[in-house]
């Protein structure tokens, strides 16, 4: 990583601090916008000020963090562009929104470790099948934006918002950056006049606000929201969920993409991957973030990062952070969950025991020297599921519980693994499964663990 400028680790630091308090999302309705406040000095804040909007300030004034949200590519350029010529480094977080803790720790590792971080939010059709949840895909900005605030230290309404000078985010900002001293105030940012025409001529501007016109970012901060709609992301418009159709650049990442997930949503890694890769294209990040629950999607990334020989980010600089669970239930967490009906969400935690009792078994390769292999791992993990099946009958309850797959497969290659494993293997049980209409997916990884997961494929 680039050695960041004092004042720069003082931000991060007072990010992380601000952010290790609220380990859980609060629920909808207790969602505070005011952090409690670490002890600052008055040297600490100056420092930490100068680079982010975003600062400490338990005054009377105290508002909460401003996240500013860019619709349009040349938004997002220009303030990519400006980053840049101030050599500060951007972490990437790609989601779909709906956010869960999973998401927040994925956030949070970043605005740990770079000055900026760009969450992008954009929910793509094309990794959805037409007959998939496409239209019933929460979509939750509103609510989103709050939860992200939580990772925020609260500013100062009063002292002035948008010390990142100029970075110029707001749809109607004429604003240059001015140079960084460290005696002048920083200069207002103009606000937007009420029903004026954006300045910016790109596809971005054919949306509709994404929030009412007083909220239009006035502040410019550490983490910003990439939020485009599809005309911006698919510029050749057309079909963008039936492939058949679709005209234009597909990405395929053939061999990784088809197995496993890629066999039962046979569009979906087309989908990612394609979009992923015009994501890093528009953010041209330094670092990116994902979740192990998906593991198969941020190993193909990998791959792809490293077969396209691209560098925003560089395989290398594409993290994987531990699946975040419920932690009574270890259920993942996953935007979908929000389908479950109550007597579903009793019973969705049986992929991960199912997935336990392959580990259990893996784990005992090198405990007894006992001889496991792949067929057994996937009847052991089987076998819970069928068991919960039969309970569910047995109890009458209304549930339908069905297995999609249980996979074992090689972490580098993704071939699935067969006969006797032996010592020093690595690999990753995954599996899917139905609870009623919603699609849960799952995986532990066996024999490494996720910081390995920071080479690129050998
Ligand atoms: N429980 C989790 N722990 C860690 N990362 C997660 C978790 N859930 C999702 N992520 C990661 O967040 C990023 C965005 O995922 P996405 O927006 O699709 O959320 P999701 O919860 O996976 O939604 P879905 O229910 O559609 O699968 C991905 O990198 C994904 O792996
Ligand atoms: C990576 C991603 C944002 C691409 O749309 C999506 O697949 C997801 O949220 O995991
Ligand atoms: N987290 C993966 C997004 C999807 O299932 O479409």
């Amino acid at each position: 990583m680039t050695a960041l400028p004092r004042a720069l680790l003082v931000s991060s630091r007072a990010n992380a601090i601000a952010s290790s308090s609220r380990s859980v999302v609060p629920s909808l309705q207790s969602v505070s916008r005011r952090p409690s406040l670490p002890h600052r000095s008055p040297r600490v804040h100056f420092a930490f000020c100068k680079y982010a909007s975003n600062s400490f300030g338990a005054t009377s004034s105290s508002q909460p963090a401003h996240i500013p949200v860019i619709r349009s590519l040349a938004q997002l350029r220009r303030w990519r562009r400006m980053v840049r010529d101030q050599g500060l480094e951007v972490g990437v977080v790609p989601t779909m929104g709906a956010l869960h803790q999973g998401h927040l720790d994925l956030v949070k590792a970043s605005l740990s470790k770079h000055p900026f971080t760009v969450m992008t939010l954009f929910v793509n059709p094309m990794q959805f099948a037409p007959t998939e949840d496409l239209a019933a895909y929460p979509r939750t900005l509103e609510r989103d934006l709050d939860l992200l605030r939580t990772l925020l230290p609260v500013h100062s309404g009063s002292s002035g918002s948008g010390m990142l000078r100029g970075l110029g985010v707001s749809e109607n900002d004429s604003f240059r950056p001015a140079p960084v001293t460290e005696e002048t105030e920083p200069p207002v940012i103009p606000r937007p006049v009420k029903g004026a025409k954006s300045k910016a001529r790109d596809e971005g501007t054919l949306l509709p606000p994404i929030l009412p016109e007083e909220e239009v970012p006035k502040g410019l901060g550490n983490l910003v929201v990439f939020a485009p709609g599809p005309e911006t992301m698919y510029p050749l418009k057309g079909d963008l969920q039936d492939l058949s159709k679709k005209r234009g650049v597909e990405v395929d990442v053939k061999g990784w993409g088809d197995v496993m997930e890629g066999a039962s949503r046979p569009q979906f890694f087309k989908g990612v991957a394609t979009v992923c890769t015009k994501l890093f294209n528009a953010v041209e990040p330094d670092h990116a973030y994902f979740g192990q629950k998906d593991i198969q999607q941020a190993l193909l990334l990998k791959i792809m990062l490293t077969d396209l020989l691209l560098a925003h980010p560089l395989p290398e600089n594409l993290h994987i952070l531990p699946t975040t669970r419920d932690p009574h239930d270890h259920l993942a967490l996953s935007s979908r969950n929000a389908y479950l009906s109550a007597p579903e969400r009793d019973i969705a935690p049986i992929l991960h025991r199912a997935l336990s009792a392959a580990q259990l078994l893996f784990s005992s390769i090198s405990t007894d020297s006992a001889e496991i292999s792949g067929e057994e791992m996937i009847s052991a993990a089987t076998q819970v599921i069928l068991d919960e099946q039969q309970r569910i009958l047995d109890s009458g309850s209304p549930v339908e519980l069905r297995m999609d797959y249980i996979e074992v497969f090689d972490r580098h290659t993704f071939e699935p693994v067969r006969g006797r494993l032996e010592l020093g293997r690595e690999v990753v049980v995954a599996g899917a499964a139905w609870v009623g209409k919603t699609r849960l997916i799952d995986n532990l990884l066996l024999g490494w663990g996720i910081e390995d997961a920071v080479a690129p494929t050998s």
